[in-house]
């Protein structure tokens, strides 16, 4: 059994806002269900590893938090306006000096709990205190970074943040996990993630929306 030793920083983006790519892609589910979906299951599947002692979701949105809360993870409350990173930094900064400090996005419907503490479980514990990265499915984007206690997450989300994540130090976390790389950023990734099996909340949203979709 892992030892719950990682505190993981989820950013939830206020929910009319975020996910736009995805607007739309389930046309009888309003958009901020489907939002809020997908970072309900991913929160429910990290509150599920054996490797987690807290989660950390950084948010301003109101629904989210009450949600989120009751789910099981703790709210720490954006600074406004400030974007991604700050995000994560902030989350980092309520973690404590001490926490072993690994960053998560929020668009992982498909997450299994299983997957996550394996990847947690192949950053090493010790010196040099490198930061470690699970690149996304496409390979571009970043799903996972996570910092050995002490060392500053450093985080480089956004377009290309694999490639900046490696520039800046941090290494490749190289296990075959098909879940936790799958972020939904469209519709293909929907089905993607669908596919691999979705969490129960934003599986009931695409039941839903077939039930709604004209024969
Ligand atoms: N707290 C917080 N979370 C954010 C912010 N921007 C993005 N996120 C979250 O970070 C994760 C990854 O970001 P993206 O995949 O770019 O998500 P997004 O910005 O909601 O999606 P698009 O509008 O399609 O770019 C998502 O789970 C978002 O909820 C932000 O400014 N603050
Ligand atoms: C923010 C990121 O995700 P996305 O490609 O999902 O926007 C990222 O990969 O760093």
């Amino acid at each position: 059994m892992a030892e719950p030793t990682w505190t993981v920083v989820v950013p939830v983006k206020r929910l009319p806002a975020a996910k736009s790519r995805l607007r739309g892609a389930l046309p009888a589910v309003p958009h901020e269900e489907l939002a809020l979906a997908l970072a309900a299951d991913t929160v429910r599947a990290v509150l599920a590893s054996p490797a987690v002692v807290e989660v950390l979701v950084v948010t301003d949105d109101t629904r989210a938090a009450a949600e989120l809360a009751a789910a099981g993870a703790r709210i720490v409350p954006d600074t406004p306006d400030a974007g991604l990173n700050a995000a994560f930094r902030h989350g980092a900064a309520a973690a404590g000096r001490h926490a072993r400090v690994a960053g998560l996005t929020a668009d992982l419907p498909a997450l299994r709990p299983a997957e996550l503490t394996a990847a947690l479980a192949a950053v090493p514990a010790g010196p040099p205190g490198v930061r470690r990265f699970v690149a996304d499915a496409p390979g571009g984007g970043t799903v996972l970074l996570a910092a050995p206690a002490g060392v500053p997450l450093e985080p480089r989300f956004g377009v290309g943040s694999a490639a900046a994540h490696a520039a800046s130090g941090a290494l490749p976390l190289a296990g075959d996990w098909p879940s936790l790389r799958r972020d939904v950023d469209t519709a293909d990734d929907l089905a993607a993630a669908a596919r691999l099996g979705l969490g129960p909340r934003t599986a009931a949203l695409l039941g839903a929306d077939a039930a709604a979709a004209p024969a």
